[in-house]
């Protein structure tokens, strides 16, 4: 039976291979007359192919996005769109540079036009993350969601295969939590499956051929699914261990999702024969009880981390990431213990296979 209730929270969404070239005709619809374009240092040229299209209409670049949004380039990225007079930020890059503009929204009210070119989903939410000395934030404020996303796939050509790879896998992720969130609803979980199998058989094409237009269209179509469903309902203990690796012991954000998602997911699997069967599904019409292993294979077959200690955990800090994961617990749907969550650091640590 179902029983929800359901405020859909989304941004314009203009999708297509060459869909940049609606970028003017954006930002004339936000009213907007100075771009500030924000950028991570290694895709300034991409950012000046945005600049050269706004023309006139391009305040300035700021080049200085970097993972979990440290408070000094928040602040500094303010302090350069009051400067140059910017009444929006046109955002091109990955959920650290979507972030940088979420990060002047929440303090300005900017409104943000967002490009993304990875598949982490940052886009279609109202979630913010700031990190000051050492420690992230993240908060949900309908102000930092971008107004409008330009999803292009031909962007999205020039991302490592590796990374599309990981950052494919943290977009499922965030489609699985959604499909056993205590706030889903009926329209969450056909995005969220859907995602699943969008993702699913674009990663395999894009690690055989990067250029693969049709693959890579796929999975950013794939990435708006999955981001739409983080955006619109909560996460679990998945989520919580990821934010707990790579906050406290700067794990690299995608690599730690994907090593993480199979052991979390075989965790709550037996909570949530509803969730396993749509993933199932999703997955090919595996059998529902072997997802968990399927998404391991999944990873290792398209050369993707399965084990933390591959990512510079120290075996010494798994003690400690149990006890932070267990503080602050987030809504999960089996209730979290110290030994099997011990247990599941540990499997995941050693790249266990589910
Ligand atoms: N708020 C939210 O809802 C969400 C927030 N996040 C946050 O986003 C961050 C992670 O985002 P993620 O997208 O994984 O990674 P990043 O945005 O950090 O991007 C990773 C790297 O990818 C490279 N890159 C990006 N696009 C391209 C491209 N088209 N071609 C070549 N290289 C490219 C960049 O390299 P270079 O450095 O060389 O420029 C960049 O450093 C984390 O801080 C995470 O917490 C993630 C998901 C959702
Ligand atoms: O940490 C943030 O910036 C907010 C959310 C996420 O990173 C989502 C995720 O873990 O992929």
């Amino acid at each position: 039976m179902h029983d929800f209730t359901y405020r859909p929270q989304s941004p314009r969404t203009v999708f297509g291979a060459g869909a940049l070239v609606h970028l003017e005709r954006e930002i004339d619809l936000l009213g907007a007359q100075r771009a500030l374009v924000l950028c991570t240092p290694g895709q300034v040229a991409q950012a000046q192919q945005v600049a050269e299209r706004l023309g006139a209409r391009a305040a300035g670049i700021f080049a200085r996005a970097e993972m979990h949004v440290p408070i000094e380039a928040a602040r500094a990225a303010r302090d350069e769109a009051r400067r140059l007079g910017a009444d929006c930020a046109v955002a091109i890059g990955g959920g650290s540079t979507i972030g940088l503009g979420k990060a002047i929204a929440l303090d300005s009210g900017l409104p943000i036009l967002a490009i993304p070119t990875t598949y982490a989903g940052s886009e279609m939410t109202p979630i913010y993350g700031i990190t000051e000395a050492g420690l992230k934030t993240t908060g949900r404020d309908a102000r930092v969601m971008p107004r409008t996303v330009i999803y292009d796939p031909a962007l999205t050509l020039p991302l490592p295969v590796p990374l599309s790879m990981t950052s494919g896998i943290n977009a499922i992720a965030h489609a699985v939590e959604g499909l056993y969130a205590p706030d889903g609803n009926p329209i969450m979980d056909l995005m969220a499956e859907e995602g699943i199998r969008a993702l699913a058989r674009a990663l395999p094409a894009i690690h055989q051929r990067a250029d693969d237009m049709e693959a890579r269209g796929d999975a950013l179509y794939g990435a708006w699914l999955c981001g739409s469903v983080l955006g619109n309902v909560s996460v679990a203990l998945h989520h919580k261990l990821c934010h707990t690796l790579g906050g406290s012991f700067k794990l690299p954000h995608a690599e730690t999702h994907t090593v993480v998602l199979p052991h979390a997911l075989a965790f709550n699997l037996p909570q949530v024969p509803a969730a396993a069967a749509r993933i199932a599904r999703a997955l090919g019409g595996v059998a529902p009880h072997t997802v968990a292993g399927v998404l391991y294979d999944l990873a290792q077959s398209v050369g993707a981390p399965v084990a933390l200690r591959d990512l510079g955990l120290r075996e010494a800090d798994l003690d400690r990431a149990c006890e932070l994961a267990l503080t602050h617990q987030y809504p999960n749907p089996r209730p979290l213990e110290k030994a099997p969550l011990r247990a599941l650091l540990q499997r995941a640590y050693e790249g266990q296979r589910p």
